[in-house]
């Protein structure tokens, strides 16, 4: 282990992130009494120009009189290239209540992108006198973002969690595709008459992972665009969860339980984890830092590995 300890994320249940578009307040209660652990209250990309401001002040009105239970309370904000996001900050933090928990930042670049919010966010708070220090949450999808995706994740004590959003990473990157997350067609291996397909998103997925596991922030899988494929859901889910990313975002109830269950360990899987653990505790007594489990090695790094999964179901269940 290096000197510098790697810092744990925020305990808090993040396996799905449900959106609706701010210019739909139809859907707040929707949202509200759905099994998503995190709702993001969107008033960029989903919101046309010309609803913006009223889709500020349905979403004011909903975090004000909703009863949102235990979830994450979380807003998207404009980017930093429009002239809406500054107002977004404003009229949130100067109007909404306590219960707002996060804001999410869309098309960050740089780690200054992050400085400038929580400066605003910071005034505002100190002005107001709010009691609850907002957190913050990114999203990696510029060529930009990905570039710069370790500074982003050490730039504010703020920032909770970074999620892909791969429809803007893809355009961003000027990838030849129209889809939003899974499998893509025209990335295979050939060999023998068969193709053999490849995963584009994951290497932005690895480095963002790496970055946020090095700065205690949470790493998520942002959207997946058809919702009526259940299954090239799953796959992209449990593709991401075993990379080490903790949630997906939801852009249609239809794929909520679907995070929900690849996101939670499994009952066998905690069951393991936990008699990987008690192996061990006996090896180590008797003076072993290796055992055999099931016929295979386990050993103290085997250790750290189940309390992951231990810890994952520890902070679902106390959610
Ligand atoms: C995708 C949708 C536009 C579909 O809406 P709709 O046609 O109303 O869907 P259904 O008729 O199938 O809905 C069935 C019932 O579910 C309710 N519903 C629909 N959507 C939601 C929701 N998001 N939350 C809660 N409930 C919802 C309907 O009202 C129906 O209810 P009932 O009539 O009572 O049965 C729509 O789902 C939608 O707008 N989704 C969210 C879009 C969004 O927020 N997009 C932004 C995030 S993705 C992104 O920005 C890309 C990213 O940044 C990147 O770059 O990758
Ligand atoms: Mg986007």
């Amino acid at each position: 282990m290096s000197f510098r300890i790697q810092p744990s994320p925020l305990a808090r249940p993040n396996r799905c992130q449900l959106f609706g578009p701010g210019s739909r307040p139809a859907l707040f209660e929707k949202m509200a009494a759905s099994a998503a652990d995190v709702i993001n209250l969107d008033l960029e990309d989903s919101v046309a120009p010309g609803d913006k401001d009223s889709a500020r002040q349905n979403i004011i009105q909903a975090i004000n009189e909703i009863d949102w239970g235990k979830k994450t309370l979380s807003v998207r904000i404009n980017g930093l290239d429009t002239p809406y996001w500054y107002r977004d900050v404003v009229d949130l933090l100067e109007q909404a209540g306590e219960r707002l928990d996060q804001i999410m930042i869309p098309k960050v670049g740089c780690a200054a992108d992050v400085y400038a919010v929580d400066a605003l966010v910071t005034a505002v708070e100190r002005a107001r006198g709010r009691q609850k220090a907002i957190t913050l949450e990114v999203i990696i999808e510029t060529a930009a973002g990905i570039a710069h995706v370790e500074e982003i994740a050490a730039s504010s004590p703020r920032l909770a969690a970074m999620s892909l959003g791969a429809a803007d990473f893809a355009a961003s990157m000027g990838m030849q595709t129209t889809g939003i997350g899974g499998t893509q067609e025209n990335y295979y291996m050939h060999r023998e008459g068969a193709k053999y397909w490849s995963d584009p998103w994951h290497w932005a997925q690895a480095a963002i992972v790496a970055a946020c596991r090095t700065h205690g922030v949470l790493p998520v899988d942002g959207p997946f665009g058809d919702f009526s494929d259940e299954e090239g859901f799953r796959a992209q889910a449990l593709r991401s969860a075993t990379l080490g990313m903790v949630g997906k975002w939801a852009i249609h109830p239809k794929q909520i339980a679907l995070a929900n269950e690849v996101f939670t360990p499994s009952q066998n899987a905690v069951t393991e984890a936990r008699e990987i653990l008690a192996a061990m505790e006996q090896a180590k007594a008797a003076g072993q830092g290796a055992a055999t489990y099931k016929g295979r090695l386990i050993d103290i790094a085997s250790m750290r590995q189940a309390e992951v999964i231990v810890r994952q179901a520890e902070i679902i269940n106390a959610g």
